[in-house]
């Protein structure tokens, strides 16, 4: 497939219109047929087939940044690139951003090796202003390994969304995960929903997410389709 999806076209087709200076928020994740988006003590579960994972790379490229929260790039340790589209397709690949309020991140995590052997974008990394000896530590040697850091005043959304706008994100794919699926749903700034359901079961031990009916509700169906085993909805807010 040289192109996006027809599915990623006719949903990114429909335009968001927001009053705020932040960027366009897309939030997507995937889960199981129980609603659990990792497995025992948030192990990484592979629950996208290869269609819907295809998927999700190519609308990685419809976006100026891709968000995940620190407990996501500790316990995965991702790319957050487009490895999975044909090789010699003309694409933009999106900045890695991740939510650490306290610096967190491993110094020689994929992003920041990707990175440094120029095979991936700059990470950003968000973090507290803070005096805390510490974490000031972590943040120099961060800095050092090659991540941005890019310092938040309260760290709530609002104010990080504003500063990624003023830094150039005008359209940002979050990836979760529990926490930050959450916040974001919580804080109302989702313009877009795009779920994969893959059809496993996880068990009660896996790891979910609890969307606040009041948000959710201001999001609704837009599309869905079938993709190899798996089906992806989308639901926008109006
Ligand atoms: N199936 C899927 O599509 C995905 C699954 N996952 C899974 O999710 C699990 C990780 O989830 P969590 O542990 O909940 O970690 P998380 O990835 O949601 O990160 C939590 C961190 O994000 C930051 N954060 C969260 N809300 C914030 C806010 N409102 N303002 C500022 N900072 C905020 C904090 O630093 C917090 O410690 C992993 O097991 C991973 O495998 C993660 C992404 C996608
Ligand atoms: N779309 C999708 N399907 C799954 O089955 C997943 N586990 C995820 N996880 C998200 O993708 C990140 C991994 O990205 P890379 O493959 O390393 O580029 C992971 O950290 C989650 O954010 N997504």
């Amino acid at each position: 497939m040289v192109k996006p999806p027809s599915f990623l076209s006719a949903i990114f087709g429909e335009d968001v219109k927001i009053k705020e200076e932040r960027p366009k928020v897309t939030l997507t994740f995937a889960q199981s047929l129980d609603a659990k988006i990792a497995g025992v003590g948030g192990k990484q579960l592979i629950l996208s087939g290869r269609e819907s994972m295809v998927m999700t790379h190519w609308m990685r490229t419809m976006h100026d940044g891709i968000m995940v929260g620190v407990g996501t790039a500790l316990s995965d340790d991702p790319q957050l690139n487009t490895r999975h589209l044909p090789a010699g397709v003309p694409h933009s690949l999106p900045i890695p951003i991740v939510m650490d309020r306290r610096c967190r991140l491993a110094v020689d995590c994929k992003l920041i090796r990707n990175y440094a052997e120029g095979k991936g974008r700059q990470p950003w990394v968000i973090c507290s202003k803070t005096d805390d000896g510490e974490i000031l530590e972590r943040k120099e040697r961060l800095e050092s390994a090659g991540a941005r850091i890019i310092e938040s005043d309260d760290n709530e959304l609002p104010g990080v969304l504003h500063t990624l706008h003023s830094l150039g994100i005008q359209s940002l794919m979050v990836e979760g995960g529990a926490q930050i699926i959450d916040s974001f749903v919580k804080s109302g700034l989702v313009d877009r929903l795009v779920v994969t359901v893959a059809p496993v079961v996880v068990g009660p031990l896996g790891i979910g997410y609890s969307l606040d009916p009041a948000s959710l509700a201001k999001l609704s169906f837009q599309a869905s389709e079938g993709m190899g085993i798996d089906h992806v909805i989308s639901f926008l807010s109006r």
